[in-house]
């Protein structure tokens, strides 16, 4: 058997549209605009490649994008600054510092700083606690666009076995949160799990979030699950010519595409919805921003 594969490009770009529709009538019927703040310090090849496209996609969805880039040098202190300027800005709607940050600077801190309803990345602790209790809250872009492939390709999640394989506050655990709210049962699975590979081939779902290229191979995935691959990895890649890359996920495809149901591939697959997810995110703060319907289809 060979797996459907899950265009998460397409897919995005239906996420988009909607957005911009929504945007569209935000200004018709109201004369609002959203806005979506992005901060940058130095120089994270990772997050460069976000900002690449993100910047676009937000002007292209017919919001307002602000970019602040900052140098690497730059101190806890004038980020912090930076932070409650955007969440005095009633131009701003949503707010995403790009992590990492650099080391002298606390990450948690200055993700805290950031008001929570501005919090388009769902990081702050208000958020991650409305999450984990069922309350409504800014659910992280990731998660959330991978929820939308599941829903769409399976329709109802409930009673579904889901491993979630990393535990990071950013991807696995609220992916954790949201398939349970889903009535999953599930697994958060990691470098320390005893029989991984037994493990996964359990998994209806397998959402795979380690950051390592092609951990993941066809023989643990059971015949006929969903696979979600979050991993954007770089590797050389040689056969395109010397000193040349590409990027591959955490499940190995070639083999995983040969016995899962779906899949989606690296890339193309959810990284595209994670940026799709940042532009329905901003567009759901500025609705509650201003007391107004949210957008449907666009939240979890
Ligand atoms: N506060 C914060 N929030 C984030 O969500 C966040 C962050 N910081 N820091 C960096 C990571 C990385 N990230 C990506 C999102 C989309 C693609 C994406 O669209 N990738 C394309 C490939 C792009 C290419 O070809 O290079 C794809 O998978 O098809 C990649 C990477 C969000 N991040």
């Amino acid at each position: 058997m060979t797996a459907t594969i899950i265009d998460g490009k397409a897919f995005a770009a239906s996420v988009r549209e909607k957005v911009a529709e929504h945007v569209t009538r935000l200004q018709e019927e109201h004369g609002i605009t959203p806005g979506l703040a992005v901060v940058l310090v130095g120089e994270d090849p990772a997050s460069q490649v976000y900002v690449r496209n993100k910047g676009k996609q937000t002007l292209e969805a017919g919001m307002n994008s602000y970019e602040h880039k900052l140098p690497a040098e730059t101190s806890e202190a004038d980020l912090l600054a930076l932070v409650e300027k955007l969440n005095a800005d009633p131009a701003v709607h949503g707010i995403l510092v790009q992590l990492p940050l650099p080391d002298h600077i606390d990450e948690e801190k200055v993700i805290n700083s950031i008001t929570p309803a501005k919090d388009v990345d769902g990081f702050h602790i208000l958020n991650v606690g409305l999450l984990g209790t069922g309350q409504k809250s800014m659910v992280p872009c990731t998660p959330l666009g991978c929820l939308m492939m599941l829903r769409d390709q399976l329709g109802s999640l409930s009673g579904l076995n889901a491993v979630v394989v990393g535990r990071s506050n950013i991807v696995g655990k609220p992916m954790a949160q949201l398939l349970l709210r889903d009535s999953c049962t599930v697994t958060i699975a990691h470098s320390r799990t005893k029989d991984l590979a037994d493990v996964c081939r359990g998994a209806d779902i397998l959402v795979a979030a380690v950051g390592r290229p092609r951990m993941i191979p066809g023989d643990w995935v059971k015949p006929g699950a969903t696979v979600i691959d979050v991993g954007i990895n770089r590797i050389d890649a040689p056969e395109k010519g010397e000193g040349k890359t590409r990027l591959v996920g955490d499940v190995d495809f070639d083999s995983a595409k040969e016995v899962a149901g779906a899949i989606t591939p690296v890339p193309g697959g959810v990284g595209p919805m994670t940026i799709a997810c940042l532009l329905a995110n901003t567009v759901t703060a500025c609705c509650r921003a201003n007391n107004l319907p949210e957008p449907e289809g666009l939240t979890a």
